[in-house]
């Protein structure tokens, strides 16, 4: 997060670990499920994935700290490596998360209606927090306002690439980057959006940060959970 400052409790935060390090964002949907971004697996290797969730602080011991290991990973089968296209994940956990009040699910919207323009979010991560590459303890987070699709897809900005399931916010010195792909984008308490690498570059306005919207795929994350076993 650029622009960002330490957060309050955010109890739904996931962090997504490949070999002990922080690697995306996340957040808890349901008692074992968490939703992040498919471009988080690109780099993984035959590494080992775990979901740390109730943290604040990625080093600091918390009273809720818990470090859970994956029983699987479903990628949306519409994402590609090379596109922004259906840049979602669903992990599960190996058991489900006890929850408490530093682990929390958070609802995300179903109704297909876009947010209006202007409208102020929320994003959160322990994505970097410069351009250098400063890589944060605490989890940050920032307010952010909604970008129209029509303006987002002018040439100047993303020239057509956003597409009706994808959203644009803001993204003058205040962004997302590098670490918090798969974070929500939370709207009146209500996540609306999962944090897209999209075009990769952070804080600069020409290119606004690009949101994978909750809503059209709610069908596919309820078909998901419902055919999985514990
Ligand atoms: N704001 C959009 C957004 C959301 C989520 C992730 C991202 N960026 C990135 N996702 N993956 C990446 N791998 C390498 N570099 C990256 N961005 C980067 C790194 C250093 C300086 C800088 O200005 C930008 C990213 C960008």
């Amino acid at each position: 997060i650029l622009g960002g400052r330490d957060a309050p409790r955010r109890p739904y935060m996931a962090s997504l670990q490949l070999n002990g390090q922080h690697l995306c964002g996340g957040f808890l949907i349901a008692d074992e499920w968490v939703l992040s971004a498919a471009h988080c697996l690109e780099d993984a290797g035959n590494g080992t994935f775990a979901v740390l969730l109730g943290a604040r602080s990625l080093s600091l011991p918390e009273p809720h700290k818990r470090l859970y290991g994956v029983r699987q990973l479903v990628a949306h089968p519409g994402s590609h490596r090379d596109t922004n296209h259906d840049d979602l994940l669903l992990v599960q956990l190996e058991e489900a998360a006890s929850l408490n009040p530093d682990v929390q699910k958070l609802a995300f919207q179903r109704q297909g209606r876009d947010v209006p323009e202007g409208t102020l979010c929320e994003v959160a991560g322990w994505g970097i927090t410069r351009n250098t590459g400063k890589r944060p303890d605490v989890l940050q987070y920032v307010e952010l306002g909604v970008i129209g699709r029509a303006k987002c897809n002018q040439r100047i900005h993303h020239d057509g690439e956003v597409t009706e399931k994808m959203m644009c916010a803001d993204s003058k010195k205040k962004d997302s980057c590098k670490g918090d792909s798969g974070g929500p984008f939370v709207c009146n308490g209500v996540a609306e959006a999962v944090v897209s690498t999209g075009s990769r570059v952070c804080g600069n306005w020409k290119k606004p940060g690009i949101y994978t919207r909750t809503a059209p795929y709610a069908g596919w994350i309820d078909s998901v959970l419902a055919n999985a076993t514990s």
